[in-house]
């Protein structure tokens, strides 16, 4: 694995004596481990914009996952410094001195080259002078021109500065006839791009050529393509496509079990002057576009005063519709934003009992919990919720399924989600789904209330399944959602539905069940 690793990513040690570096830097191409005191980074190496190497490094930590982070030998938490410690060593400068303008764009750059990897590439690919050398590109360099790419296509800076940049940053990481091929394809492109000649796919032929076709074009795999074709039709895909290519906007929910309302909230924002809306469909919540950053930075997280919650998931929790005093039980809780939001409408009455099969993820929710002060009303259970329904005698008022599925409803938010995403997944993700369902089902008292979510748009994982179960489960009926939530977010089923392109939400799907016996 080692030797492997090494092949692929040659590491560069600027060390102390190596002042007059650069054209000189020293190659290395072992994998060494730790390095001894006499190659510490001494000095910051400013030959190379530091977000863009930032930006490289992270992209090769997204795309190659456990093989990076074995090479950055990483362990767990706190991993992101090693990822930083690995740019100081290999490039030699402190990442801990970006400024927040540098860190933004990383977010940026890394954000948009991985949501246009296809389309990025289609056109890498076309400008090498032949497959083989795409094919068999080094990592780095490939992120590298990707990073170029991204921002002559999609962010339209000023082209011979990103070549300028770029071309030094392969010169430096690699070497220098990596710089040369780096210029050599990016020179290629502006000229394209300046004679409006980008050479990209027509949408002609048969329904799989033009979802091919698609998939280049907005980036998408050809599997997703050709099934939101199927379920929207041609013009409304592409509408989705471009809104998961957007840059996403987040909700903050105000933390009321704290004392903290949403107009402290939006006093807050002001003073940290970030450009805020309140939501128009829940108390709690404000929609920040930008300034995310600012707000981790200034710890209202951490404090515990807010968090960070779509305003489709705090809808989820309207159709639970938690009442002071009810027990609920979260099947599929972790790491818990929906039982956070469940356990402060109880007003410090009632309790949430909240499951989840992984250890690490339920801890999170339980440390939140305590940081939320709720934890007076949260329960944790670590256990499969399969194993557990047939153990458990105890029955709850109200039932949340928030089950695992495709999260093809927040793929704005999920840059990489798309790529890791296989036809596959989804018909073990729906058996998993019956199962759970089944299972949750054992837990409503009769006369209370079952709802099954998602954050998917898909309808294999949403309407199909309550279909389904609805058959094998002739004792729960549909519970009609427009009394929880507004008409607009309510479809004819009677389910609720969260449209990425018409609320400008992430995608998120519940149905709510009355058990009749
Ligand atoms: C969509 S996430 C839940 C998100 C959570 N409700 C929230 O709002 O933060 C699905 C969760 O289901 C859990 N899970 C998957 N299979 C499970 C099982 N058999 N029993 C219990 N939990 C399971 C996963 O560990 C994961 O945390």
């Amino acid at each position: 694995m080692e030797g492997a690793l090494s092949r692929v990513y040659p590491l560069i040690y600027i060390s102390c004596s190596s002042k007059s570096r650069g054209p000189n830097t020293t190659i290395s191409t072992r994998r060494t481990g730790p390095l001894s005191p006499a190659k510490k980074t001494r000095k910051l190496n400013l030959e190379v914009s530091p977000h863009r190497a930032v930006s490289a490094v992270r992209l090769m930590r997204i795309e190659l996952g456990g093989a990076f982070a074995d090479l950055l030998n990483e362990k767990g938490k706190g991993s992101g410094d090693n990822e930083m410690g690995y740019v100081e060593r290999t490039l030699g400068f402190r990442t801990r001195e970006l400024a927040d303008q540098d860190l933004r764009l990383v977010t940026d750059i890394v954000g948009g080259a991985i949501r246009w990897r296809r389309y990025l590439d289609h056109l890498i690919g076309l400008l090498c002078h032949d497959e083989k050398t795409f094919r068999s590109m080094e990592p780095l360099l490939l992120q590298i021109l990707r990073i170029g790419f991204y921002e002559i296509v999609k962010l339209n800076m000023p082209p011979y500065a990103v070549v300028n940049e770029n071309v030094r940053l392969a010169k430096i990481a690699l070497r220098p006839g990596a710089g040369n091929l780096v210029n050599g394809i990016l020179r290629k492109l502006v000229l394209l791009k300046e004679n409006n000649a980008l050479p990209l796919p027509k949408l002609e032929g048969d329904a799989r050529a033009q979802a091919r076709a698609l998939a280049t074009l907005y980036s998408h795999p050809v599997w997703m393509v050709r099934r939101w074709t199927k379920y929207l039709g041609q013009e409304e895909a592409i509408k989705l496509m471009m809104w998961n290519n957007s840059d996403p906007s987040f909700s903050l929910r105000a933390n009321g079990a704290k004392g903290f309302t949403r107009a402290d909230l939006v006093m807050r924002l002001k003073m940290l002057k970030v450009p805020h809306e309140l939501s128009l469909h829940l108390d709690d919540f404000v929609r920040i576009r930008t300034g995310l950053q600012i707000v981790i930075q200034a710890g209202l997280l951490k404090e515990g005063l807010c968090s960070v919650q779509d305003e489709s998931a705090g809808l989820v929790v309207s159709v639970v519709d938690p009442q002071p005093g009810e027990s609920i039980i979260d099947c599929c809780a972790a790491p818990g934003g929906k039982t956070l939001f469940m356990a402060s409408r109880l007003g410090g009455k009632g309790m949430v009992s909240a499951i989840d099969i992984n250890k690490g993820r339920l801890r999170i929710l339980k440390e939140t919990a305590e940081l939320h002060q709720v934890d007076n009303v949260i329960t944790t259970i670590h256990a499969d919720l399969r194993i557990f329904a047939e153990k458990n005698q105890v029955k709850w008022d109200k039932v949340l399924l928030d089950a695992p599925c495709s999260g093809l409803g927040v793929l704005s938010k999920r840059a990489d989600l798309r790529w890791n995403r296989r036809l596959e997944d989804m018909e073990q993700l729906q058996n998993l789904q019956d199962e759970l369902l089944d299972a949750a089902s054992k837990l409503v008292r009769p006369g209370g209330v079952l709802v099954y979510s998602t954050c998917s748009i898909d309808p294999e994982e949403n309407e199909e399944r309550v279909a389904a179960f609805l058959l094998r489960h002739p004792e729960f009926c549909k519970d009609h959602a427009d009394k929880y939530v507004p008409p607009d977010f309510v479809l004819e089923s009677g389910f609720y539905f969260s449209n990425p392109v018409k609320h400008s939400l992430d995608g998120a799907f519940a149905a709510r069940l009355v058990r009749s016996s």
